[in-house]
């Protein structure tokens, strides 16, 4: 007879973890999210749902990433990762929030039982998961209830340690899908294989072409900055004279660092460096986030302005590129480039006018980016905030490896093409493949920062939270642009932006944060912040702002 669920071993594990009545969990645009002591019954959940997802999924190895990635070190979080290094299926979300809300073992039970019928699971498969977390002082006690879940429902886990988001994704994928050697343990195999891949993949994209200047760092105190070194020294080993990197902001074992006025999210809200960095003019400068999946560069300019070179320039730059390879290759493969409602307004005219690039606008949350993308046949996608990679199909990777008649100049395209479908993480935005892929086609065009900037100049644009009693009242439509209720806000927001030369704002609930976000963009900075402030005071007053009111920018 088939092995079935040993409902006593799940209640009895469970008891350590019980579900905090007054909460409701939902798995969102990042998991689960939220102060780490609220989390234990979660992730004990999440170590279930995992085990019974790799069953369904024929034993494939299904990821957990326990992280928070930019938010303040006292929450933590958990995401799941699909067999292919990508994002959980959306009705595997729902179980997750339908398991993380049973109130008692009981209804846990049930709703396992029930996930376990809907798909016709077999409980007497294997079940194999593979988890990580980043550096946050939260994690070991966040992993052992996880472990507790897994053993509840009789999988076998592979611990990775502490690795950044995107190295989970890559090694979930690895484990499934590439031959996986048997000696050692996966933690070190997972950063080996990660290092390797990526330096030689960078070293195939420089060429012979010279280095540019240093660059600096600020790895937001967390899980990037040993990793970055690392694989540094791997580029170095290849090639010690292509990429110097200085890591800034890489205390991991400091309580209160891990993103506390450093960090890409810090830098891309506050449009200034991080704290402590004095950047001299022109001095090239990125900032990871708490897991390392995103990235923004930056530098200062001679009249001491900051520049940011956010997910909408990185879009360009990599979007710009591939096509002239494509083109120089001749080949028949379609680019696309997919953005949010927060991509820069000067973007989206830069890619479609200038560079002639169909270019479509989803909801916030990569989920959706990279669904979109994979419609393309090679599909370039970013968020403003800096998280986001390029997706080769596989009709795109059959064109770029056939072999065929071609000239040297086609050929050399080509190559650079292959090592650019090695260097890029196509599971998932990850700040260092990213840092590595901007890195090398600035090398490849011999460009600065500032020749990078200067492809379009960004609008004067702003983005502010508003506290509200309850932000779930806010609905949208048209990829998040247009409000739907609160009834008639729309109309009104609608009318403060016509006072304004090519202003463009919409509100929206955060899927992360219990905030309401305005974004607003003008033609210039004064009309920027006034129509942001006018658009703020005016979601406070009409739909339940708690706290104090949005205030003027100084
Ligand atoms: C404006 C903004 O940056 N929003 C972020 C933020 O989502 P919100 O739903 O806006 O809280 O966190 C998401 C997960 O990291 C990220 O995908 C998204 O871009
Ligand atoms: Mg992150």
């Amino acid at each position: 007879m088939a092995q079935t669920i040993d409902c006593d071993k799940i209640k009895e594990l469970s008891a350590k973890y019980p579900k905090l009545k007054e909460i409701n969990y939902t798995y969102g645009t990042a998991g689960f999210r939220m102060k780490a002591e609220y989390l234990e019954s979660v992730i004990f959940r999440v170590g279930i749902l995992a085990g019974l997802r790799s069953r369904k999924l024929d034993s494939k190895f299904i990821g957990i990433m326990v992280t928070a990635s930019h938010n303040p070190e006292a929450d933590n979080g958990v995401k799941l990762v699909d067999p292919s290094g990508e994002m959980l299926e959306q009705q595997w979300e729902s179980y997750a929030t339908q398991l993380a809300n049973a109130q008692s073992d009981d209804e846990l039970i049930n709703v396992i039982k029930s996930v376990i019928s809907q798909n016709g699971i077999d409980e007497s498969k294997k079940a194999s998961v593979v988890y990580a977390r980043d550096t946050r002082p939260s994690g070991p006690k966040l992993i052992a209830a996880l472990e507790d879940g897994i053993k509840a429902i009789s999988a076998v886990g592979e611990n990775l340690g502490i690795k950044t988001t995107p190295q989970l994704h890559y090694f979930t994928y690895y484990l499934n899908y590439c031959e996986k050697p048997t000696e050692g343990s996966c933690d070190e195999l997972a950063d080996k294989v990660y290092y390797e891949k990526f330096s030689k993949a960078f070293q195939k994209a420089v060429g012979d072409n010279q280095r540019l200047s240093d660059i600096y760092v600020d790895a937001a105190n967390g899980v990037g900055a040993p990793k970055l070194k690392d694989l540094a020294q791997w580029i170095d080993k290849l090639n010690d004279n292509i990429f110097k990197v200085t890591i800034i902001n890489d205390d991991t074992d400091t309580r209160g660092k891990l993103n506390f006025q450093c960090g890409a999210d810090y830098v891309k809200t506050g449009q200034k460096p991080p704290l402590a960095l004095n950047l001299a003019c022109e001095q090239r400068a990125a900032s990871l986030d708490g897991d390392a999946d995103r990235i923004v560069f930056y530098y200062v300019d001679e009249d001491g302005t900051f520049r940011l070179l956010d997910g909408d320039k990185i879009a360009a730059l990599s979007a710009g590129f591939i096509i002239e390879l494509v083109k120089t290759a001749c080949l028949d493969i379609s680019v696309g480039v997919v953005q949010t409602a927060y991509a820069n307004g000067s973007s989206t005219a830069y890619l479609e006018r200038e560079l002639a690039f169909p270019v479509s606008c989803v909801p916030t949350g990569v989920k959706h980016l990279h669904h979109k993308a994979q419609e393309y046949d090679v599909g370039v996608y970013f968020e403003a905030n800096g998280h986001g990679t390029v997706l080769f199909s596989s009709k795109a990777l059959d064109k770029i490896n056939s072999d065929g008649s071609r000239t040297t100049e086609q050929e050399k395209a080509i190559k650079k093409l292959q090592a650019l479908t090695e260097l890029i993480n196509q599971t998932v935005g990850d700040a260092l493949s990213d840092l590595l892929l901007v890195e090398s086609i600035l090398i490849n065009r011999q460009w600065t920062f500032k020749k990078w900037n200067s492809v379009y100049t960004d609008k004067p644009n702003r983005l502010v939270k508003v506290v509200v009693a309850d932000r779930q009242i806010f609905k949208t439509t048209n990829a998040e642009r247009t409000l739907v209720e609160p009834n008639g806000l729309q109309e009104k927001i609608d009318k403060l932006v016509a006072q304004y030369k090519d202003g463009r704002s919409f509100v929206r609930p955060s899927g992360t944060e219990d905030v309401v976000r305005v974004y607003a963009e003008a033609s210039t900075r004064e009309d920027c912040d006034q129509l942001a402030f006018k658009v703020a005071g005016l979601v406070y007053d009409e739909a339940g702002g708690t706290g104090g009111r949005p205030s003027e920018f100084l």
